[in-house]
């Protein structure tokens, strides 16, 4: 019944924002633009140790440009990751809990100044507990490769994901969003998890790619969906974290794979170099082609559209104000 009422608000905002919503972008890549330093085991998550009023500084720009939903400074915030820098058990799960309350903050604290203004276009936002893949824990770049070796199996990757979720859960955001899962057996435990701990919070779960046809493990995205669609806490599966040429062809793909809502936020296009810890440039989208797209990926079925890695609040404004002219 929660999880039904829950659902319903994500419908809702789809619905106001005229049949497909706005996801936020690089949120690490915004944290740079600061001069945040994340070259880091923790990444991103670093900043919830370092400087959390950066992270909601970060919020309220995607707020700003558009944005109709957030996703917190979590994805790569795990309890292993934040031991091994020597904080508790208690400090590593009061910084994920913050990750939902920082994005909670900025949402609301936006929310209460806009509402003044009349005559305004936002929408009240939506808060996601951003969830990243074991490989982005791992920081070797194997949520671009799919391969976690033969030691990896569902148990595991379930222990892992358990505690984490649990606490993400217990600090109330409204979405949950796995993001760049690179296989199958991750999805399907992710989705176990979900139904194990009993979540009412619903969920999308967004695959990476990086030859725009299939998973980074090779799997067919077939074979990747099964779990997801038998999956009532499930409410979009999509691609996260791909090159942008690679999304009109996965929107189809997905279409005729799935009834849930599709999701896509790619990133620039750019390339990430695990070893190297840095983008490699490549074949990328500027913010007008984002603009350009952005129409096409929503009459093509995506309900959820925004931006990854590289992207910045002016591709994420770009994108609302193609998707928002009515
Ligand atoms: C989406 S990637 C750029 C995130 C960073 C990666 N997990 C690493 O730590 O190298
Ligand atoms: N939401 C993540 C990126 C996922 S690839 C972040 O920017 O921290
Ligand atoms: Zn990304």
């Amino acid at each position: 019944m929660v999880l039904e009422k829950k659902s319903a608000l994500l419908e809702d905002l789809i619905k106001k924002c005229g049949g497909c919503a706005v996801v936020d972008g690089g949120f690490a890549t915004q944290l740079e633009i600061h001069g945040a330093a994340i070259n880091d085991p923790l990444w991103s998550a670093v900043s919830l140790i370092k400087n959390p009023e950066l992270i909601k500084r970060v919020h309220m720009e995607y707020l700003e440009a558009g944005a109709d939903i957030v996703v917190t400074s979590s994805y790569q915030a795990t309890i292993p990751g934040f031991l091994s820098r020597g904080l508790s058990i208690e400090e590593s799960e009061s910084l994920l809990q913050k990750s939902v309350e920082l994005a909670v903050e900025a949402r609301d604290r936006f929310w209460e100044k806009v509402s003044k203004v009349s005559g305004h276009s936002y929408n009240r936002a939506l808060v996601a507990a951003s969830i990243g893949s074991y490989g982005a824990y791992l920081a070797d770049g194997s949520e671009y490769s799919g391969h976690y070796g033969e030691n990896v199996s569902l148990d595991k990757l379930k222990d892992f994901h358990r505690r984490r979720l649990q606490v993400l859960v217990e600090a109330g955001p409204d979405l949950l969003a796995f993001e760049t899962i690179p296989n199958k057996l991750e999805a399907q435990a992710c989705v176990e998890l979900l139904e194990e701990e009993k979540v009412q919070i619903p969920a999308w779960i967004c695959f990476t790619s990086v030859d725009g046809e299939k998973a980074p493990s090779g799997e067919s995205f077939e074979e990747c969906l099964e779990p997801l669609n038998k999956s009532n806490n499930i409410y979009a599966v999509g691609i996260n974290c791909a090159p942008p040429q690679f999304i009109e062809n996965l929107i189809r793909k997905f279409a005729k794979l799935t009834e849930k809502a599709i999701v896509v936020y790619p990133n620039s296009g750019e390339v990430w170099d695990g070893k190297a810890k840095q983008w490699l440039p490549s074949q990328c989208f500027g913010d007008d082609e984002f603009e350009m797209f952005a129409t096409k990926w929503r009459d093509l079925g995506a309900k959820l559209i925004g931006g990854c890695c590289r992207t910045t609040p002016s591709t994420i404004n770009a994108i609302s104000r193609d998707l928002k002219r009515r």
